[in-house]
């Protein structure tokens, strides 16, 4: 897991934060590239540029639990995240944890945005279809996903 952009999500002993530097190298976390900045503006209808983009690998085996994206203080700013590599099933739910949820299979290339009233949904990866792809030197999937972490302005 690593970040790009002004801000990174970071999880250590003390927690976990957004913060502007590396945990180890102290450093400010590369820029986003403006493609990723084209995909936003493309999908996200939030004038504000994403100050977050998490990068993820999922490597055999892994998941991510159901959950809600709620570490940030806009809420009201999309979360644009885009799949690569290996597939993976995504799953989707509502607002309550216990709701009814549906999954959906990302292949390498899809973007989905969480905003509007899905923004505070709680979602999950079940799974990831190694071997699906062939992106991923050594296998695997990447998701990055950003996010507008503090309010613009
Ligand atoms: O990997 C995904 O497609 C979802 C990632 C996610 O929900 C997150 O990083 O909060
Ligand atoms: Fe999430």
């Amino acid at each position: 897991m690593t970040n790009l952009g002004s801000l990174g999500w970071v999880s250590d002993q003390a927690g976990y934060r957004y913060q502007a530097t590396h945990p180890v190298t102290g450093l400010p976390w590369p820029a986003i590239p403006q493609a990723l900045l084209d995909i936003w503006a493309a999908v996200s209808g939030y004038a504000p540029l994403p100050q977050a983009c998490l990068v993820n690998l999922y490597q055999q085996g892994a998941k991510m639990g159901l959950h809600r994206d709620e570490n940030e203080e806009d809420r009201d700013a999309p979360v644009v995240s885009i799949s690569l590599g290996d597939s993976a099933i995504f799953r989707l739910g509502g607002p309550e944890r216990s709701g009814p949820t549906t999954s959906l299979k990302l292949t390498s290339g899809d973007v989905v945005v969480l905003g509007g009233s899905s923004r505070h949904f709680y979602h999950g990866i079940d799974r990831v279809l190694a071997g699906s792809s062939s992106l991923v030197q050594g296998g695997g999937r990447i998701n990055l996903t950003m996010r507008v972490v503090r309010r613009p302005g």
